[in-house]
């Protein structure tokens, strides 16, 4: 058991941001303050002493009775069924805290793992529809000696500050749009959209360690863009990209190394995409190389994509983008996407080094958030004949994205609602040929028919690899369930399931110095049902728990994670 002496905490108190420019960072970084307008959040501007000296379990007491009037849990939008701490507002701007643990945590195991996500769905009492509409809730877990201080903090983005102080939304967010009042707003309105000024900044998807060590969370509008700190979880300022690419949106899920950050911008005007390449120590992107779509009538959507060693694969998925849609104040079924079955599927390869598409083939309709891992397969000369591409596929249906509305995921009566999904693996030929293939990886029952929110073994990447660890299902469920070790080789998944939970992506670490690709921990954080949860630790290799350690109170569902290791 992990000792208790050293922690801190703050219990539902507000912090100001910085208030100047200056950012600890490399001088080549570039970002912008992120001080409010009118000095700081209007939920709460209560500054309470940081706990420290007194007893844990009374700092623990204090942050779980003491939430703030705005961070009520909001309703589960059905009388009868009570809501899931999964899909529960975070009940408190911030806490900080060691926590005890249960079983061993690895001594090797030095670092911080960040999990980021949309965890906050209300504003007083105006409830938000979708997960994705939530603002920004970024948690940490911070291991060291075998012991672990866990906190979290709501990002301090503009959409965040401006929906706080005015007590109601200001910004375009994924299915949410402020109210216009008039024709002549509404023309504003338009302008607005056009520019980008009312897209939402509110970096609720994920967060990655760039190569020189900045740490950003991310969204899909790329002013959603923003620095923090991985160790306060404060929010630095916004990552400004000083190239002139423009453009407004961007993959949710760049490919990022440390020698390198990859992303996709769909070309909304002429249907294609760009691939751009970011230097650790730059905000400046620079093309790679652009594809023009086979499908129309825009871009499929990507929020995420995968790489192999040498190409860039460039998803064309015919749930598309769509400008009707973006510029509807109320929700379509599909939010600001349409499916167009009609105008096919297709994955492009382009080469990294020289731009150059080198197969362009039209495959079997899919519908994908992630991508898993690519890799280049080679004949017996060493020749790339194919490449094969991994997704958590969702069986070319898009009902998931309903599916994932807060009213559908609150109302869970027992009755299996979660649509199947699978491993899809692509084949992509590079010998000209004009259609590449897709199949399920492996038997889709082995992980109970769900299937999203992946990772693997970094080293592995772009690489030929054998596991991925992601959510699977127990049924009946409305959600994936389950945190899951696949072996593309065996074609088996094992699965790890705590009745009435939600785990969050099942993040993998690598052990320093591991010579075999599962030789690390799982890191997932888990909502309990009425309120509570924990952190929990498996073993990569035989995907047993090894440690667990108990939030104060439970935490709202994440989505995406980064792990920045210790310096010393
Ligand atoms: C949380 C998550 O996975 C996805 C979030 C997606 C967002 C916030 C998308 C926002 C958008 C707009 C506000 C307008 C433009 C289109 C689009 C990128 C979907
Ligand atoms: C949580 C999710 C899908 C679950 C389906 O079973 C998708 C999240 C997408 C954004 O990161
Ligand atoms: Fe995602």
């Amino acid at each position: 058991m992990a000792s208790m002496t050293a922690f801190s905490a703050t219990v539902g108190c507000y912090f100001p941001p910085p208030t100047s420019t200056s950012i600890k960072a490399p001088s080549l970084f570039r970002c912008s303050s992120s001080t409010p307008a009118d000095g700081g959040s209007a939920f709460s501007r209560k500054r309470e002493a940081a706990g420290g000296g007194g007893s844990r379990e009374a700092v623990v007491a204090g942050a779980a009775t003491q939430a703030p009037a705005a961070f009520v849990p909001s309703p589960s939008g059905d009388a009868d069924v009570k809501s899931h701490t999964a899909w529960t507002s975070v009940r408190q701007e911030r806490w900080e805290g060691e926590l005890a643990v249960q079983g061993q945590i690895p001594l090797w195991l030095s670092g911080t793992y960040l999990r980021n996500g949309p965890g906050l769905w209300h504003l007083g009492d105006y409830n938000f529809r979708h997960l994705f509409d939530g603002y920004a809730t970024l948690v940490k877990l911070h291991f060291r000696d075998g012991r672990l201080v866990f906190g979290h903090r709501q990002i301090e983005s503009e959409a965040y500050k401006a929906a706080t102080k005015n007590n109601k939304l200001c910004y375009r967010e994924f299915s949410e749009v402020p109210r216009t009042d008039s024709f002549l707003s509404y023309i504003g309105d338009l302008a607005n959209l056009l520019s980008g000024a009312s897209l939402t900044d509110n970096a609720n998807t994920g967060v990655v360690k760039l190569g020189d060590g900045r740490v950003v969370c991310l969204t899909e509008t790329q002013k959603g863009s923003i620095v923090v700190d991985p160790d306060t979880l404060d929010t630095l300022g916004k990552f400004e990209y000083t190239d002139s690419l423009g453009g407004l949106i961007h993959s949710a899920h760049p490919i990022v190394t440390e020698s390198e950050f990859l992303t996709l911008l769909p070309d909304l005007i002429r249907p294609g995409y760009l691939v751009v390449r970011m230097e650790p120590g730059t905000n400046e992107r620079k093309v790679v190389g652009r594809v023009d779509c086979r499908g129309g009538p825009a871009p499929g959507w990507v929020h995420s994509f995968p790489v192999t060693e040498h190409y860039v694969v460039v998803p064309e998925m015919p749930l598309r983008y769509c400008a009707g849609n973006l510029l509807k104040a109320e929700p379509t079924p599909l939010y600001k996407f349409e499916w167009h079955p009609e105008s096919s599927a297709y994955m492009h390869v382009m080469c990294k080094a020289s731009g150059k598409i080198v197969a362009s083939v039209e495959v079997p309709l899919f519908v994908t958030f992630h991508f898993i891992n690519a890799y280049e397969e080679k004949d017996e000369d060493g020749r790339v004949t194919d490449v094969i591409v991994d997704c958590c596929e969702h069986q070319a249906d898009t009902t998931i994205l309903e599916k994932l509305r807060l009213q559908n995921l609150r109302s869970f009566t027992g009755v299996d609602v979660l649509p199947d999904a699978r491993v899809g693996r692509f084949r992509i030929p590079l010998d000209g040929s004009p259609n590449g293939e897709l199949d399920a990886a492996l038997d889709p029952n082995e992980h109970g028919r769900g299937m999203d929110m992946c990772s693997i073994n970094p080293a592995f990447l772009g690489k030929k690899y054998r596991y991925a660890y992601a959510c699977g299902a127990e049924r009946p469920c409305n959600f994936p369930n389950t945190l899951t070790k696949i072996d593309l080789m065996d074609k088996k998944a094992k699965n790890w399931h705590d009745e009435g939970t939600i785990p969050s992506e099942p993040f993998f670490v690598a052990r320093p110095g591991a010579t075999e690709e599962d030789d690390g921990v799982v890191i997932s954080m888990v909502s309990e049902a009425d309120g509570g949860g924990y952190a929990v630790l498996l073993d990569g290799s035989t995907f047993e728990e090894i440690a667990r350690a108990r939030f104060p109170y439970g935490l709202p569902y994440g989505l995406h994670g980064a792990w920045v290791p210790s310096s010393s």
